[in-house]
């Protein structure tokens, strides 16, 4: 334990008064993001002094929806947190890790730092974005998307001054910003190796994530050395079964030496030269073995190829599409759903999806208005999958999501070296990552009005031109926004511009809540499918149709999953999802709705029971026939449906043939 060098809190003292006084820093005192921050914190009207001000906090119901929107960040994070805290203890620290938008949500903490953390709100529920906090680790790592320290004085706030702070952001597999894990100390004690725990943290949470989704792709773990592969400083990047890039790691970017961007544009032939067979179909030998390749720009890496698709003879040896691929389950947001894959049974929805399909390739923007988790991404992407836009990219935007100075150029973009200190790559936006494919730009309610006028040029001009650029790009893309305000009332009450209103709205598709929708049952069984792994059939018991059938869904689709989520985990090897499985949560909130105890199976089962005179024998004929029509003669997809086993399919099919 160092004491903190006295020389730096004198530089900081410096660059701080240069900065306040002259409104500029000369280099060398304090690290140029500090100062981009600083900038950003004033304009942002940050007080520096914020003794009187009430430090906002997350009242507890808010703190569990941000935990519930966060819940594969905190189970991927919660362990590899507690391993942390327990290599820090004792050392007046705490670990702490955060949501997108700089909430706190989990920490282990000193019990002798806690008094101190919990004045200034650094606690489960506190906000720690810089917009509302100004410079601090959480908040500007999440704005500069780098790891940051932020010591002491360098807070902007002067009652945060007492705080050492080292954060990282977390990024998703595709590279969207999942959160920030951060340790922050007592300021006047310096841990010279807290960076590098936070950053080998955050590469165990991040490569974690790739090891519980992807069962459906050819997953390459790749190092240029060797000895590396298998460690976790490898590269980690995934590709489909007809070798189209899909995620990877900021070490597999690093190896490459590629962007997203750049990595995007590739399928595994294009980045090797190699086809894919030539390491995923290696029958009968695993671990596969370590292999060389050589990437189109002349890198050689040795990798191992891994995938959980039990046939692989079906990735083709030459490039090319597979053979023949196992369908993809629904549910998964990064899949990629098609139009009539949504159609479930429910008219609402048959009709909806029926207006989408009419003004596909039409260049006509689309608005979906929906409560939040009716599935409105969901369908963006069916529609851009369905359309004749699908081989360009999906690009999304959550313009709630990111701290308003992000905005700006995350859509537009930036030059290389625009302005004083920005950073030295210049970044494309997603507006130009959009050219030929389908710009999504989700919660667009929430799109600050200042950035309203720009989208709006951009839209009108088809062209963009980047932060501190003068060159124009032009641009070629489909739009859908998604918002769950009403935008009507949004453009009355003035906080949306009435022209660009009348730009998105070339569609209005309002998605039905989920008490709404007739085809709940079949909604469920599709997600269920989605969860289990290809082949195995779960199915739910007559009491929990029952339950689904009655329960009110205040948290529409998005709360289905997560209950089918939970009780997937719970069922173990089980192949009936009963009323056992189901969260307590969700069945407190069906006893309420229903002011009566929860059913039990023996009342569920009397409930279902067919109206006198209709034959049980003729309703299951029907509904197998239904199920085998739809599925258009695909008896796996048809089994799925009806929710029994493929075998049970076809043997209900010979005695009732
Ligand atoms: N038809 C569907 N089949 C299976 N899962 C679905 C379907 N529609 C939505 N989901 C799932 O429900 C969840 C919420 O969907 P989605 O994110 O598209 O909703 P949203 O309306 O965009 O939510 P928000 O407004 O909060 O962003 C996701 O996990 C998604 O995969």
């Amino acid at each position: 334990m160092n004491k903190f060098p006295l020389v730096s809190l004198v530089k900081i003292k410096r660059a701080r008064n240069f900065f306040f006084n002259q409104g500029a820093v000369p280099p060398g005192l304090v690290p140029e993001f500090i100062v981009r921050s600083w900038q950003r914190s004033l304009i942002n009207g940050v007080p520096v002094d914020d003794e009187s001000r009430e430090i906002p906090l997350l009242t507890g119901r808010e703190l569990t929806c941000a935990k519930e929107e966060s819940r594969d960040l905190l189970n991927h994070s919660l362990p590899v947190m507690e391993n942390l805290y327990e290599q820090i203890i004792h050392t007046s620290s705490k670990v702490l890790l955060a949501d997108a938008s700089g909430v706190v949500l989990h920490s282990y903490g000193d019990p002798d730092f806690l008094g101190r953390t919990r004045k200034v709100s650094l606690l489960p529920g506190g906000i720690w974005s810089e917009g509302i906090r100004g410079t601090n680790a959480i908040g500007t790592s999440l704005v500069e998307q780098e790891p940051v320290v932020v010591h002491s004085a360098e807070h902007f706030i002067a009652s945060n001054h007492f705080l050492t702070c080292s954060a990282s952001p977390i990024f998703d597999p595709f590279g969207r910003i999942m959160g920030v894990l951060d340790v922050s100390g007592d300021g006047r004690v310096h841990q010279p190796h807290t960076m590098a725990l936070v950053r080998i943290s955050v590469q165990q949470i991040e490569n974690q994530m790739f090891s519980c989704g992807f069962e459906h792709d050819l997953v390459l773990h790749f190092h240029v050395r060797p000895e590396f592969v298998g460690t976790m400083y490898e590269g980690i990047a995934v590709f489909s079964q007809d070798g189209k890039f899909l995620a990877a790691n900021r070490n597999a970017l690093q190896h490459l030496e590629m962007d997203r961007y750049q990595a995007e544009s590739h399928c595994f032939s294009s980045l090797f030269n190699s086809p894919l067979a030539a390491i995923f179909d290696q029958p009968g030998q695993f671990p596969r073995p370590v292999q060389q390749l050589r990437t189109c720009t002349g890198i050689t890496i040795y990798c191992r190829g891994k995938t959980r698709l039990i046939n692989t003879s079906k990735i083709p040896l030459v490039m090319g599409k597979p053979v023949s691929a196992s369908p993809a389950p629904l549910g998964d947001a990064e899949r990629k759903p098609l139009l009539e894959e949504l159609e479930l049974g429910d008219l609402g929805m048959q009709k909806l999806i029926a207006r989408a399909r009419k003004v596909l390739g039409h260049d006509i923007p689309v608005l979906l208005e929906g409560e939040s988790g009716t599935g409105k991404e969901l369908f963006a992407r069916a529609m851009h999958y369905s359309s004749s836009r699908r081989g360009g990219p999906f690009v999304a935007l959550n313009c709630a999501a990111l701290p308003e100075g992000l905005i700006e150029s995350e859509l537009f973009g930036y030059q290389e070296g625009a302005f004083t200190g920005a950073k030295r790559k210049g970044y494309s936006g997603k507006i130009r990552q959009a050219d030929g494919g389908t710009l999504f730009l989700d919660e667009i309610g929430d799109m600050p009005l200042l950035f309203q006028a720009r989208l709006l040029r951009v839209l009108q001009e088809r062209s963009v031109s980047p932060l501190g650029g003068a060159e124009l790009y032009q641009v070629d893309f489909a739009l859908i926004c998604a918002t769950n305000r009403r935008m009507r009332q949004e453009v009355e009450a003035g906080r949306f511009r009435e022209d660009l209103y009348y730009r998105l709205n070339g569609l209005l598709i309002t998605l039905p809540r989920l008490r709404q929708r007739m085809d709940r049952l079949e909604l469920a069984r599709t997600i269920i499918a989605g969860l289990v792994p290809f082949g195995r059939t779960v199915t739910m018991s007559k009491g929990v149709m029952t339950l689904f059938e009655n329960h009110p869904w205040p948290g529409n689709i998005r709360q289905m999953h997560s209950v089918l989520r939970t009780a997937v985990a719970l069922l173990g090897y089980d192949s009936e999802i009963t009323v056992d499985h189901l969260p307590e949560d969700f069945m407190e909130q069906s006893s309420l709705q229903a002011d009566a105890s929860p059913l039990r199976e023996p009342d569920a089962q009397r409930l279902l029971s067919p109206p006198q005179g209709t034959s049980l024998e003729n309703m299951e004929k029907n509904a197998i026939r239904d199920a085998v029509r739809e599925c258009r003669g695909n008896m796996a997809a048809a089994a799925r449906r009806l929710g029994i086993s493929r075998n049970t399919l076809y043997r209900k099919m010979q005695a009732l043939s």
